[in-house]
């Protein structure tokens, strides 16, 4: 049987899109498959799966959720077991993350309880998003959970700390892409052209002046453009470009006020640059809600029986697609401490992979002290 940090080793190697996530999903059916099957029911869900342990004599069932996918990132951690799919790297833990659900459910093969357990390996939390798609399969109509939980490696945080709150974690998000189409022309003769890179960089300057002056203050709000493209070569005055980014709110009113200052500021800048705007807001996450009874009894059965270091947490402004299971099923998420220098999404997060064995811990009681709840 492998450890656990081979496990995620192996997966850490192959890091795959969301929706593309078939080695991925290959790798967890061999391991699946390994273990003793008389109380195992899998389905796959596109590049997911929906895993089910059998109760001794259920009344319940619980969910437990683990993301699958990786992000457009080339690795530079120096790893032995670095990303052997060029520019792709597992850099939000989702590696680990597959890994902590695999263990909790070989103790649970091993270690049987009377509720039923489903364990659902969720494509493309980084986008375009697998949870919402998910709760309307047909797997998920048939085996709702009761209670659901998931959670997230926080490299900011000591290794194995856990931290949450009730109410409100993640933010809502929406993506943001932004397409200039202007007139290109020589470099030479500017006056005979309208410059989209030019237009894009003046489009970047006025959307950050929608947090500073449009969002009341108290209530946060983030517009991140982390793509520019636009142009063919240095010489040439760009006819097109293009800005990606995304769109993070506390609250669904400060959401509508962005996208409609956006909206107001695109209209200017084509009347300002004599160019056509189109904008996509691509996909929409639902905030992260913690549902305030369950949350608490697991903060207070974190302190008083497990060795876990607890901290309460604030709101991130964090997406998770995970916010959809917890619109329509209660539940909670949690932040899992990795103490990496390098935060999720570096290129060099380095997560310390003993925080496995402390999540593997503290689920595996509370789910079994869920048994009798
Ligand atoms: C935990 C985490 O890092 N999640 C992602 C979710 C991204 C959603 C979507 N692609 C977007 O960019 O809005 C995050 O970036 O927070």
């Amino acid at each position: 049987m492998k450890t656990l940090v081979n496990i995620r080793r192996d997966l850490h190697r192959i890091p795959e899109l969301g929706f593309q996530e078939y080695k991925t999903q290959a790798y967890l059916l061999s391991y699946l498959h390994s273990l003793p099957q008389e109380n195992i029911e899998i389905r796959k869900w596109k590049t997911g799966l929906f895993v089910k342990l059998n109760g001794t004599s259920s009344q319940k069932m619980i969910g437990y959720r683990a993301d699958i996918d990786g992000l457009p990132i080339e690795e530079e951690t120096g790893y032995s077991y670095r990303s052997v799919h060029e520019g792709m790297m597992h850099a939000c833990g989702h590696d680990l993350h597959m890994t902590i659900a695999l263990g909790i459910l070989t103790h649970f093969v091993h270690h049987r309880v009377k509720n039923d357990l489903l364990f659902i390996f969720q494509p493309a939390e980084e986008g375009p998003g697998g949870a919402e798609p998910m709760m309307h399969s047909e797997a998920m109509k048939e085996w709702k959970p009761d209670l659901i939980t998931a959670l997230h490696i926080a490299p900011e945080l000591p290794s194995g700390t856990v931290a949450t709150k009730p109410g409100l974690l993640f933010a809502n998000t929406s993506e943001l892409f932004i397409d200039l189409k202007g007139k290109g022309g020589h470099a030479a003769y500017p006056h005979t052209t309208n410059d989209m890179v030019v237009a894009a960089c003046s489009l970047v300057s006025q959307l950050q002046s929608i947090v500073a002056r449009n969002v009341d203050p108290l209530d946060s709000a983030v517009i991140t453009i982390g793509k520019i493209t636009g142009g063919t070569v240095q010489n040439i005055i760009a006819e097109n470009s293009r800005l990606e980014g995304t769109i993070r709110t506390l609250s669904t009113e400060s959401m509508l006020k962005v996208k409609e200052r956006i909206e107001a500021i695109v209209k200017g800048l084509e009347i300002g640059y004599s160019c056509q705007a189109s904008i996509d807001y691509g996909a929409m996450y639902h905030q992260v809600y913690n549902h305030e009874e369950v949350t608490l009894e697991f903060m207070n059965f974190v302190q008083e029986h497990t060795d876990a270091d607890f901290a309460l947490s604030k709101e991130a402004m964090t997406g998770e697609d995970f916010g959809y299971m917890l619109a329509d099923i209660p539940g909670f998420m949690f932040w899992l401490g990795a103490g990496s220098s390098f935060g999720l999404h570096h290129s060099k997060l380095s997560p310390d992979e003993k925080c496995m064995e402390t999540a593997i811990s503290v689920m595996t009681k509370y789910l079994a002290f869920k048994d009798d709840r």
